[in-house]
């Protein structure tokens, strides 16, 4: 870790960033851009979870195997047996700049915004202590501490040494064999990530299928993928106790079997860092989500923030980061029951949120599922396609991917898209666009996809909307 640079003298700030991930980052950003004198408190790594053992390190390990397997899809190529694990491995190492902050740090610096290391604890109204520091925020503290992985209840499990994410984004070796918990975004692309180095995998997943929060068929098409490259699917089964012996983690499942392998890794989701951060005198509990509106003010609290991950409202980091700019800017302007859509509000988290599932094939998904419009009662038509057309055959031989748009036939707008298929995620940004402009089906009639591209699946959707 590069060395503390904590500001030092007047411990009066405008504004006390507490958590110096992403999220963080752009929150002290903006409020520093905006003339605020801004303390960034960061306890472990300027740069948080993502930089470190999340998004960019499951990426750089995901993306060798999905360049493979694309070569592959195209006769002509000359591709290799295997990937080359020491390579992907060290280039992973790089995109995480071995762990070192640095660069963080300067950035930081070099916006203006001065940075504090040490775990911060909120003491009173205004204050927050670090290290034996009380630092005082004239205008407001930003609370950005992330979440933490949610370990199950599991017998035995605090008894076995076990992965987390951590240790699934940061491993230094391809283990030979490994289960994996838990079929959520962590579960699935970390199964694949470590499938395609060498790793025999088994994942366990207590539903019918991996991904329940995303439309059915796009979980099924991510099994049949992770079958492909060799991935043992255990599906409506739920873990009931671990043990481990030398060498080996063994899982127990609820129909009497078991798996084992040298690694186990529990993937059972997140929850908020609000352990050891002071919210009880607030009327919080640790542990749970911080309540914010939409600008990011805490419930009942008009000096406290926050944003992201400890928020509970989109655990993505380009959703935190949205979040971060909305609170720096209604704290920079000092913003009033600000308007929906409008620069200090955070309008789209309830609408029009984007991710993609970086396995192959991709999930991307936008606003709502259907069932999530059905239960807000919307008039829905939901439009199905095979993403077919000839873009997509030029892509990939034997280009398998579905895609579905819902549409709100009262006002006749898209309120969800999600396509699943290879190499899917660069066409999320159009949905998105397509659903936070409120762009009427016969006006997208008139937004007409390149030949030959796959984003030509927008004209078939429209087409068999019945346009
Ligand atoms: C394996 C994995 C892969 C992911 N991949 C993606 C992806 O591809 N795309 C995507 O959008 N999202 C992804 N996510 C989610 C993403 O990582 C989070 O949404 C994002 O990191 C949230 O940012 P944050 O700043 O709120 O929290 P964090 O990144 O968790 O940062 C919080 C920071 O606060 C610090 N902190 C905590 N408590 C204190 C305290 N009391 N005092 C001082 N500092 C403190 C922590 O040390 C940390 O640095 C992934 C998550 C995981 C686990
Ligand atoms: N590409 C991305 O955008 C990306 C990648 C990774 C993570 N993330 C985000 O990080 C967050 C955390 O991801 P995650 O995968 O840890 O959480 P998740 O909530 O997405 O998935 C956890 C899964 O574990 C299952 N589960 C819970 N308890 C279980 C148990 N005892 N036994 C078996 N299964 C159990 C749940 O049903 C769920 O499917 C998510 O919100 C996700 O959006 C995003």
């Amino acid at each position: 870790m590069s060395e503390s640079r904590a500001a030092d003298g007047d411990q009066t700030y405008d504004v006390i960033v507490i958590g110096g991930g992403p999220v963080g980052e752009n929150a002290a950003g903006r409020t520093a851009a905006g003339g605020l004198r801004t303390a960034l408190v960061e306890a472990e790594r300027v740069g948080g979870e993502c930089s470190y053992w999340a998004c960019m390190p499951s990426k750089a390990l995901l993306r060798p195997g999905h360049a493979l397997a694309a070569a592959r899809r195209v006769p002509g190529v000359p591709v290799g047996e295997r990937l080359d694990a020491a390579a992907v491995l060290k280039r992973r190492n790089e995109f995480t700049s071995n762990w070192d902050d640095s660069g963080q740090v300067d950035w930081a610096v070099g916006a203006g915004i001065e940075v504090v290391r040490g775990r911060g604890r909120l003491t009173g109204e205004r204050t927050v202590e670090v290290g034996g520091r009380v630092l005082t925020a004239r205008r407001a503290v930003i609370v950005c501490t992330g979440s933490v992985p949610r370990t199950p209840n599991l017998p035995g499990l605090a008894d076995v040494e076990h992965w987390g994410s951590r240790e699934a984004t940061s491993a230094q070796e391809v283990p030979s064999s490994l289960v994996v918990l838990g079929g959520g975004v962590v579960g699935v692309e970390m199964a694949q990530a470590w499938a395609r180095l060498g790793s025999a995998v088994t994942l366990v997943v207590s539903g019918e299928r991996p991904l329940p929060k995303f439309e059915a068929f796009a979980g099924d098409l991510v099994a049949d993928g992770l079958r492909e490259d060799g991935v043992v699917l255990r599906t409506g089964v739920k873990a009931t106790g671990v043990s481990g012996v030398d060498g080996s983690v063994t899982l127990s499942l609820s129909d009497g079997s078991s798996v084992s392998g040298e690694k186990l890794l529990v993937a059972t989701g997140r929850q908020p860092a609000t352990f050891d951060l002071g919210v009880e005198q607030f009327g919080f509990t640790a542990g749970d989500a911080l309540p914010v509106d939409d600008t990011g003010r805490v419930e009942g609290v008009d000096w406290l923030y926050a944003a992201g991950d400890v928020t509970g409202r989109a655990l993505l980091t380009h959703q935190g980061k949205y979040a971060a700019r909305a609170v720096g800017t209604a704290v920079v302007t000092g913003a009033q029951n600000p308007q929906p859509w409008t620069a200090s509000v955070a309008t789209a988290d309830h609408t029009a949120v984007p991710q993609v599932v970086f396995t192959d094939p991709e999930v991307a998904a936008v606003g709502w599922t259907e069932a999530q419009a059905r239960d807000a009662g919307l008039d829905v038509r939901v439009v199905d396609l095979d993403i077919a057309v000839a873009g997509s055959s030029l892509h990939a031989d034997g280009y398998k991917g579905k895609a579905r748009m819902i549409v709100d036939e009262r006002k006749r707008t898209l309120v969800g898209v999600t396509f699943a298929g290879p190499d899917t995620a660069e066409l999320l940004h159009a949905a998105t666009v397509a659903i936070v402009g409120e762009i009427t089906v016969d006006r997208l009639w008139h937004a007409v996809p390149a030949y030959p591209t796959i984003s030509e699946v927008w004209l078939r959707l429209l087409e068999a909307y019945g346009l």
